[in-house]
């Protein structure tokens, strides 16, 4: 029998800044070769643990292990792991091959090795023919690139990126996105990225740590987070979603009916982890794609569960993404649809009143904890 291998392992990690807890208990396994993504807001320690692993800060408790050996005070150029930053340190005075040369030479690699090193990790991404360039005549995503080369050249077992694609304009970064994901199952490196774009995080990684406010919401495949969050935070954070806050008033095999205070009924899925009772207030979250318009305006004297007539606001074109943005006619509560590109809603027009309706099963309800 195999047995996966760990790259890194974090153990009851916690780092405290005075009385403000930066990362709190924070333990994790990463597996070899794998993309994995830890997906958080500003200032929610996400910065603050990439550093611990790179050994830049030591936790104040807990444990670092990059393939089962301990980095406790370890210096960062001792560990096996190599760190590419949003703004990167490029030289601008070497030529591309001089910049991903430069760790080889510090670590006085022989010549003939060095140029053959550097050469891979051109090719590993993508910019096998740009070594005689200067760093001013690449682009902003062929610098980034470069910056992860010369990472890739010191062949680490991890590499650590934090928000790099954050200063590259929106098309750049969408392209990057993808080149990442490539790049990194082609070298097959260990790639550990953070950021607080869901979208980079859900189209990358194998697996995504959620963190808010120093902990792991949740850790998962992206279509596990997406499809079975497990915190209302998660729930809220990645993808989007329609909210509603209401009170329950029935519970049953899993499942739970809630009225909000104006009286629209919703019907949902209670998280398995909450101890719900009747009475408790729930947050409860639908996907704008989970959605169906299903009539033109019939008027309803008894409301339904899960469906509410409303009024067209506005027709948001975005391509494939295009919604609707509703207001529905009880709570007076804005709500994202999203349009099928098979012209089916075509003929909505703004202004006009519709009836929408979703599934119990793609309704998530959260017990609010005060
Ligand atoms: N050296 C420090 N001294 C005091 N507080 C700090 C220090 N470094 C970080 N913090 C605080 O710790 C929290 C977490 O910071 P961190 O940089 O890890 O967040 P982040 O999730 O990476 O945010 P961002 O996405 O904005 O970079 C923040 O509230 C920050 O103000």
């Amino acid at each position: 029998m195999t047995s996966t291998l760990i790259d890194l392992e974090t153990r009851h990690v916690n780092k405290h800044y005075g009385d403000f807890t930066a990362v709190n208990n924070v333990s994790l396994k990463i597996e070899k070769g794998s993309f994995f993504s830890i997906l958080g807001p500003s200032g929610c320690g996400k910065t603050t643990l990439l550093r611990m692993i790179a050994g830049f800060d030591e936790p104040d408790s807990g444990d670092i292990l990059i393939q089962g050996d301990s980095m406790l005070g370890v210096p960062p150029n001792k560990r096996p792991a190599n760190m590419v930053f949003q703004h990167l340190a490029l030289f601008p005075m070497m030529s591309v091959a001089e910049n991903v040369a430069y760790g080889l030479k510090q670590r006085k690699v022989q010549a003939a090795e060095i140029t053959k090193r550097v050469n891979n990790a051109l090719e590993s991404v993508d910019l096998g023919d740009s070594g005689n360039k200067r760093i001013s005549q690449l682009s902003g995503g062929q610098k980034q690139r470069i910056a992860i080369a010369r990472c890739l050249v010191l062949e680490p077992k991890l590499l650590l990126l934090d928000e790099p694609l954050g200063a590259l304009d929106l098309k750049l970064r969408e392209h990057m996105k993808v080149e990442l994901k490539q790049m990194q199952s082609r070298v097959g490196t260990t790639f550990i990225y953070i950021t607080h774009d869901q979208s980079e995080a859900l189209v990358m990684s194998n697996n995504i740590a959620v963190m808010n406010k120093g902990s792991f919401e949740q850790v998962g495949s992206p279509s596990d987070l997406y499809y079975h969050p497990e915190t209302a935070f998660t729930a809220g954070f990645v993808g989007d979603a329609n909210q509603w806050q209401a009170s329950v008033s029935h519970i049953e095999n899993g499942v739970c009916t809630a009225k909000v205070s104006d009286g629209l009924t919703l019907t949902g899925h209670i998280n398995p982890n909450d101890a719900l009772q009747t009475g408790d207030l729930v947050d409860v979250f639908v996907r704008p794609e989970a959605i169906k318009i299903i009539a033109d305006h019939t008027s309803q004297n008894d409301q339904q569960s899960n469906q509410v007539d409303c009024i067209v606001i506005d027709l948001l074109f975005n391509g494939a993404n295009s919604t609707a943005l509703l207001k529905e006619t009880i709570s007076n509560k804005e709500l994202h649809v999203a349009l099928p590109q098979t012209g089916e809603y075509s003929g909505l027009q703004k202004g006009q009143t519709i009836t929408i309706a979703w599934n119990p099963e793609q309704t998530h309800c959260f017990k609010v904890v005060s």
